[in-house]
Formats: C-alpha cells, structure tokens, sequence
C-alpha cells in the first residue's frame, strides 16, 4: 500500500461531515487502493461530539483508514495536509445581514488559509464547500499566498448533480444518458445552470425541452433546492452536499470521465469575459490532478445575461470583503 494521503475536514461534527468522513475513509474519495489519514479540525465545544464519531470510524474497522487525528487548531490539523474539505461555516442567523455573515466567515477562512500557507504539504488542493462557499474560498485563497492560486476550489458541484437529476426527470431518461451540464456562477440562488451545450443521448438537450419549462420550472428548481430541502426536511443538505464534496475532489485527484465535462467554481483565469480571480463555476474536466477550464463554447443572450447576473453578486460579495481587509 502506498503512503496515506492526509485529507484535513473542518467542521467534522456537524451533519456533513457525518457523511462525509464514512465516504472518504471507505474509498470513495481517492480510490480502493489509496489508505488515508484524516485530519479533523472542530470548534472547542464541538470537540466531545467529535470523539464519538471518531468512535464510529474505529467501529467500522475500515482497511484504508491509516489514522485520525482531532483538533481545535487550525495550524496542528492542517500539517502535512495533501487535501482540505473546508466545510465548517457561520451560517446565518436571524437577523443578520450578509455583510455580517461575510465578516463572521471571515474570522474563520483568513486564519485557516493563512495555516494552509504555513502548515499544508505543496501538493494541497483546497476545497470549499461552507457557505458562502466562493467568496469564503477568495478569502482562504487571498490568505495563502505560497499557495498556487488555482488549488483553492469552491463546491457548485451539488448544484450541477441536482440539474443532473431534474433534467434527466423531464427527459425520462437517467442522470447516465446527459453530458455537457454547466452550472456558471457563484452558489447562491443566482447560479445559472445550462442547458444549452447540454445532450441527452446525443441530442441538445434544449431541443427536447420548451424555453417556458427552462426558465419557469427548470432554473429556479435548481436555484432553489436547497432551500426546498431545508423546507422538507427542516434541515440543510448534508448527505447530498457530501457526496458533491466527494464527487468535486475525486474527479479533481483521478479525472473526469471521458467525453463529459463537470461544474467546478475554480479562480477565473479571464475565460468568457468572466473578472479575474473571482471563484465562480465553470465547465471543467481534469486530468493528472489538474483541471483546465473548456474553453470555445458559444454563449447565447439568454445564458450571457444570467451568467453576468450571478458574476455580478460575486463582485459585489467581493468588493465586501475587501473592504472588510480579508482579501487584496
Ligand atoms: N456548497 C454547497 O453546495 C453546500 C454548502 N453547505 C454549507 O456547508 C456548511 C456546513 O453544513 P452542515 O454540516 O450542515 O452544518 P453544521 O452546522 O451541521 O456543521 C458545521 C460544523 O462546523 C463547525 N465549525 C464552525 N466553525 C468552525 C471553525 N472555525 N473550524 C472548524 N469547524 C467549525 C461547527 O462546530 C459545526 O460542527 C454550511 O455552511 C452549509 O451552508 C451545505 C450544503 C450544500
Ligand atoms: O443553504 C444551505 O445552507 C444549503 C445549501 O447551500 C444547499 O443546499 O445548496
């Protein structure tokens, strides 16, 4: 067997992180052959729950877990770290406005990608999926200035398996029969999920369905899911959001499967005209542990004015924390 990988979680108690550590300590993340050692990083208050679950792991005898290691502090947790699922987060609370949420997010993705910068192994890769999930990355990766820029992530990939799933719905085909799904944007009620590059067994997937279900059933369903499983459920996603955690970083690590594409929010590089350095989602496929933004698609009036919508929140979400001096 060779080296374990050390893959760091942060808010490894809450609900996420309860599905996530079982995934990635049974294989799911990295493979059947690749042990893993995870480095788990908690609130102090939060630390006596996470011994249980640390309890759990153990009593499910997995073979490629190496090890877990548990802490309250940031730049022990991160040692050595190949990979880091930051999940942990402020969410919102009532009557907080989103000016406050980004400065209590803040107060954790400065420290944290600053003990990234001085704790993680050179081969790190970062991703976010706390909420606000992009701009929380822009701080983490603004914080983290030896780090390549390109290795801090943000998750939309939950996003592009629940457009996955509605339009394989309407289709009546399966989620196996679509290639070429992109959610743009930031992952907020602003994401614009596209259709229009899209095929279901071959074909474009907008000649199948009418521009009234696009714009009336399909995008706001998409935009809105998880505040429609918070509503069903009287919680937020977890197992759902974990299992796009894993999708996200598994394809980052091993590739993306031939002929398809997936939605990564990954710094842009310029790409479709989009501000530099923002982190918003775009078409990717991987290779070797690399990604590459696809680049050549033809983007219609329709998309444009939606992609420029929910870039337009990530600049303004920006230009917050800057003036809150958590980015450059
Ligand atoms: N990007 C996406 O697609 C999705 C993102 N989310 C977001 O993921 C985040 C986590 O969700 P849940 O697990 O349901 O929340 P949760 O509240 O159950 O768990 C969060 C955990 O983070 C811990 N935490 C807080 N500050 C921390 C810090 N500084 N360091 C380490 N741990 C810290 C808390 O103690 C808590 O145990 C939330 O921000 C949620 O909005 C949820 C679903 C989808
Ligand atoms: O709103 C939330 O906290 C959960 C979330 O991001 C989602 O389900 O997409």
């Amino acid at each position: 067997m060779s080296t374990p990988v050390k893959v760091a979680v942060t808010g490894a108690a809450g609900q996420i992180g309860y599905s996530l550590l079982f995934r990635i300590a049974s294989g799911s993340l990295l493979g059947p052959d690749t042990p893993v050692q995870l480095r788990l990083l908690e609130i102090t208050p939060a630390l006596k729950a996470l011994e249980g679950v640390v309890m759990e792991l153990d009593d499910c005898a997995f073979p490629l877990l190496s090890g877990v290691e548990i802490g309250d502090d940031a730049n022990v947790v991160f040692d050595g770290a190949n990979i880091a699922l930051l999940v942990g987060a402020r969410p919102r609370s009532k009557g907080m406005e989103r000016g406050d949420l980004l400065e209590a997010n803040g107060a954790i993705f400065k420290p944290q990608g600053a003990a990234l910068n001085a704790h993680a192994a050179d081969d790190i890769k970062v991703l976010v999926t706390g909420n606000p999930a992009n701009t929380n990355a822009l701080i983490a990766k603004s914080n983290a200035p030896d780090i390549p820029a390109e290795r801090f992530n943000a998750l939309t990939r939950l996003d592009h398996n629940r457009a996955l799933a509605q339009l394989a719905a309407k289709t009546g085909t399966t989620v196996n029969d679509i290639r070429h799904l992109t959610i743009w944007g930031n992952h907020s009620a602003t994401q614009y999920p596209d259709v229009f590059h899209a095929e279901v067994n071959g074909q474009n997937a907008s000649e199948l369905v009418d521009q009234a279900w696009l714009e009336s059933t399909f995008i706001p369903t998409v935009q809105q899911r998880g505040a429609a499983i918070i509503e069903a459920r009287g919680a937020s996603s977890a197992a759902s959001a974990a299992n796009a955690t894993v999708d996200h970083m598994r394809d980052w690590v091993l590739g993306t499967p031939e002929g398809d594409w997936v939605s990564m929010s990954v710094p842009s590089d310029g790409s479709y005209g989009i501000a530099e350095g923002i982190i918003t989602s775009f078409p990717c496929t991987t290779s070797g542990g690399d990604y590459s933004i696809v680049q050549g698609l033809e983007i219609n009036e329709f998309s444009q004015a939606r992609i420029d919508a929910s870039v337009a929140e990530l600049q303004e979400e920006r230009e917050a924390v800057r003036s809150l001096g958590l980015v450059d």
